[in-house]
């Protein structure tokens, strides 16, 4: 799904997070971990303001695994508990309710020094699109997706979905909007698929990813496309692939927009192995 954003439509979605809030006790803000900045919307802190979260780094599988422990080290510098987690196999899943319970200690210690009876921790899953959110309440939630209807004194409809007895989450997680203003974000955002090829040029992504590999992950750019050394020039090392992997047009010429296609999907599925194109030094 991609979504026109509109200042309308942020400000919308910014408010439908804001009521929200009421209604939960921790947010769950998902980051993909090959962008642990870049996936982030600019005005989280702003949004979320004091209400406890827990920053999940999704997609961890396909991550460079040193460089989430490098940004899961600088959340908790800043004070924001991560976790590295996978919704699709499921990995981390158990210890979002461990890690939850323990940010939230205090509250459900004061609340039940008040007399109010212990229930579930209730949670709100936020993050920009195609950064897995759906795919982590159905992991959560496993086959028994119980929702329960209206809360009594809650006026508008909201549905929870139960992850086992310690945990609910609202069903419909909230949208927010990545940084658009910043080219560069929108390059990674692209290269790793959550952006919609359409609006941006294929081509200029392949640029920025390759240039990228040829600085970051040289060795892993080489052993894909069988290069014994990295050409200097962009053009020559898309010659090389395009030569390399049949990427032609009639009269032998390299096809750029084909190379560039297969560049990407290979990224994308991770043939050129693991990848994080954030850098903590980039903040
Ligand atoms: N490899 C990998 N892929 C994942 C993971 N989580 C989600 N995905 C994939 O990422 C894509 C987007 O996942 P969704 O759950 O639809 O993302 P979403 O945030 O709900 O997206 P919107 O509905 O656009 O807001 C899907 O193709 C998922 O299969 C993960 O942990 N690892």
């Amino acid at each position: 799904m991609t979504i026109q954003w509109f200042p309308g439509h942020m400000a919308k979605a910014r408010r439908q997070v804001t009521e929200k809030l009421k209604l939960i006790d921790i947010v769950y803000e998902l980051v993909d971990a090959r962008l642990p900045l870049s996936s982030r919307n600019p005005m989280i802190d702003e949004i979320v303001q004091n209400k406890p979260r827990l920053v999940l780094l999704n997609k961890a599988d396909l991550a460079d695994k040193k460089l989430t422990e490098e940004w899961m080290k600088h959340f908790k510098d800043n004070g924001i508990p991560s976790i590295a987690v996978d919704s699709q196999t499921g990995t981390g899943m158990k210890q979002i309710v461990a890690v939850s319970k323990e940010i939230l200690k205090e509250k459900f210690e004061r609340l039940a020094a008040k007399g109010v009876r212990h229930r579930p921790i209730r949670a709100l899953i936020v993050g920009i699109p195609n950064v897995g959110k759906s795919t982590l309440i159905n992991r959560l939630a496993k086959k028994n997706i119980t929702k329960t209807g209206d809360r009594p004194g809650v006026t508008t409809a909201q549905q929870w979905v139960k992850v086992g007895k310690e945990l609910e989450l609202l069903d419909t997680p909230g949208i927010l909007w990545p940084k658009f203003e910043d080219e560069l974000v929108g390059y990674k955002l692209a290269a790793t698929g959550a952006i919609k090829d359409a609006i941006l040029n294929l081509q200029e992504i392949a640029v920025f990813a390759l240039k990228f590999l040829t600085e970051y992950y040289p060795g892993q750019l080489q052993e894909r496309y069988g290069l014994e050394e990295i050409p200097e020039e962009i053009g020559d090392l898309f010659d090389e692939i395009g030569k390399k992997r049949g990427c032609m047009m009639a009269g032998g010429y390299i096809d750029y927009d084909k190379t560039s296609e297969l560049v990407l999907r290979e990224i994308r599925s991770e043939k050129l192995g693991k990848l994080t194109f954030d850098r903590l030094h980039e903040i």
